[in-house]
């Protein structure tokens, strides 16, 4: 039997990412606590994310019976200012404090992803700098209003109106909307998936 690739998430981004490299996939969303252990890492969080996503995944295909002879992807992406993680703005003023330290400034996005086959596992995370122009409380405000920073961590997104804030990004975008296509698909070669 043929092996089938699963992507364990609920993630629209991931999905949307995959098709645009033809990857066809079954998807089967996952539902784990992310909430970091005492004094982690951020690097550590988000690579223990990934691979958690991705076993869950891989059990709950063993369930399904037509992905038995499953390969599962699952990602996770943290924003992180200073070495701190940030997470989903509570409200307006949270989302504030949020963005006015990213205003001006360089940022770090990581996105781990991890697969899990029954013959192996392999999680690799992906980090890219992204810088912001300047923002005023005024945009920020505006922003916020748009509903899109709402539900994402960092309270912006690089493929929204987010878009007009980065000034430079050195790295993957793909990793910093939600999965690195670049490197997830070399690390899929390996587990016998082609693009
Ligand atoms: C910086 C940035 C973050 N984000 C956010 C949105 C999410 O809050 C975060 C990714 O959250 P995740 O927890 O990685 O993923 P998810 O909860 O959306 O989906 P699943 O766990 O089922 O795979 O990244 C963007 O969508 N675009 C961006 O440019």
């Amino acid at each position: 039997m043929s092996s089938s690739l699963v992507l364990a998430s609920a993630s629209p981004r991931r999905r949307e990412l995959l098709n645009q490299i033809g990857l066809a996939h079954t998807v089967l969303p996952v539902n784990i606590d992310e909430t970091p252990l005492d004094n982690e890492q951020p690097l550590a969080l988000v690579t223990r994310l990934a691979q958690q996503k991705a076993e869950q995944g891989f059990e709950a295909a063993q369930g399904v019976t037509n992905v038995s002879q499953s390969i599962v992807l699952a990602a996770d992406t943290i924003v992180v200012y200073q070495g701190v993680a940030l997470g989903k703005p509570i409200d307006a003023d949270d989302h504030n404090t949020m963005l006015s330290k990213l205003s001006n400034k360089t940022h770090q996005v990581i996105t781990a992803f991890s697969i899990k086959s029954s013959q192996a596992v392999y999680t690799e995370a992906v980090s890219s700098d992204v810088t912001f122009m300047a923002l005023n409380k005024q945009q920020i405000a505006n922003y916020w209003l748009s509903g899109e920073p709402q539900d994402k961590a960092g309270g912006y997104a690089i493929q929204g109106y987010g878009a007009t804030f980065v000034k430079h990004l050195s790295g993957s975008y793909t990793g910093v909307v939600g999965l690195p296509l670049f490197e997830c698909a070399n690390a899929l070669k390996r587990f016998g998936v082609e693009v």
